[in-house]
């Protein structure tokens, strides 16, 4: 078992207990909520192993052993948002199983603005309230990193496929002292005070939308236009380091199977698959 207790549905009573949306919970969505955990992704992955099918989040009020992408470790400050959803992927093919970063990066900017869409010049107008997607899983708020997402997949005994998708957001503080590029920040430091808890209500909701709009990959044109219009950097400059390599130029748009597209300087186009995004130019190779 877990560090931690976990309690099935609405955790805790009173005003800042987490819950689920309406429409995840009517869409089946269960939730665990854990005092303290190491990370609710590799929660999310036992309760795979121990025979889930999600949908099934985790969230954890203390999260101490974060997992970030490419090995890196996430910090989790008190009053952040650490959550990870179980996704069921059954009539899903293997190629689409990547899109779900975008599905998910899509409901996690629609769930930021539900949740502070009241605040005041809270209108998208102001490029340093402005919530853009960074290439592949981060989410910028302005200049900075408001949240990060890891996907993780596994085959299961039996051929059955787990996956599971990770959210870290700073909601009410944001990590200082971390090499990080871009720099952390938070929604508190833009006046948001709804907590974690609202985050999450709202989150759900939107992920079992846009899960329904994808449609296990088959529509997946539908998510990468909605992901491209919200996307940081589009036809600016970009460096990616990639493979311990820099390749530089427009970051001209994300194909159909959700990879960056980069227009050289000769008009060449170079196709990315993973890689660290840096906007302008300025990167070193790693
Ligand atoms: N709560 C947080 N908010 C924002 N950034 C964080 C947070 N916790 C950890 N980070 C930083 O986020 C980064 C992980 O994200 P990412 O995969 O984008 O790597 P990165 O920024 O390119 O790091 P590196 O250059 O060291 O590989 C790490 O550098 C880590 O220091
Ligand atoms: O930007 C990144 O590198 C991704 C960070 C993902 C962090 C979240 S916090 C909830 C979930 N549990 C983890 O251990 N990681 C993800």
């Amino acid at each position: 078992m877990a560090a931690g207790s976990a309690q099935e549905g609405t955790a805790q009573r009173g005003p800042s207990a987490y819950r689920l949306g309406e429409a995840a919970r009517a869409g089946g969505h269960r939730l665990h909520v854990h005092d303290r955990l190491g990370s609710t992704n590799t929660e999310a992955l036992e309760r795979a192993r121990a025979g889930e099918a999600g949908p099934l989040w985790v969230v954890t009020r203390s999260q101490e052993a974060g997992r970030g992408r490419r090995g890196n470790a996430w910090a989790s400050l008190p009053g952040n948002l650490a959550a990870s959803v179980l996704w069921p992927v059954p009539r899903v093919a293997p190629e689409h199983l990547a899109e779900l970063g975008f599905v998910a990066g899509l409901a996690l900017v629609g769930a930021i603005e539900a949740a502070c869409g009241t605040l005041p010049d809270w209108d998208g107008a102001d490029p340093a309230r402005s919530v853009r997607l960074k290439w592949p899983n981060d989410v910028l708020l302005g200049h900075g990193k408001l949240a990060g997402l890891l996907l993780e997949a596994e085959t299961l005994p039996g051929g059955r496929r787990a996956v599971v998708i990770g959210f870290g957001v700073n909601v009410a503080a944001a990590p200082e002292g971390l090499p990080a590029k871009p720099q952390p920040t938070c929604l508190a430091a833009m006046g948001y005070a709804g907590g974690a808890e609202t985050l999450l209500e709202h989150l759900s909701d939107h992920l079992a939308a846009q899960a329904r709009a994808w449609d296990g990959g088959r529509n997946f044109s539908l998510v990468r236009a909605r992901w491209l219009a919200r996307a940081a950097g589009l036809g600016s400059e970009i460096a990616v380091t990639s493979g311990g390599q820099i390749l530089r130029g427009l970051f001209e748009t994300i194909d159909e199977g959700g990879r960056l597209v980069i227009l050289g300087p000769d008009d060449s186009r170079r196709i990315v698959t993973a890689g660290e995004v840096h906007f302008g130019t300025a990167a070193t190779a790693a």
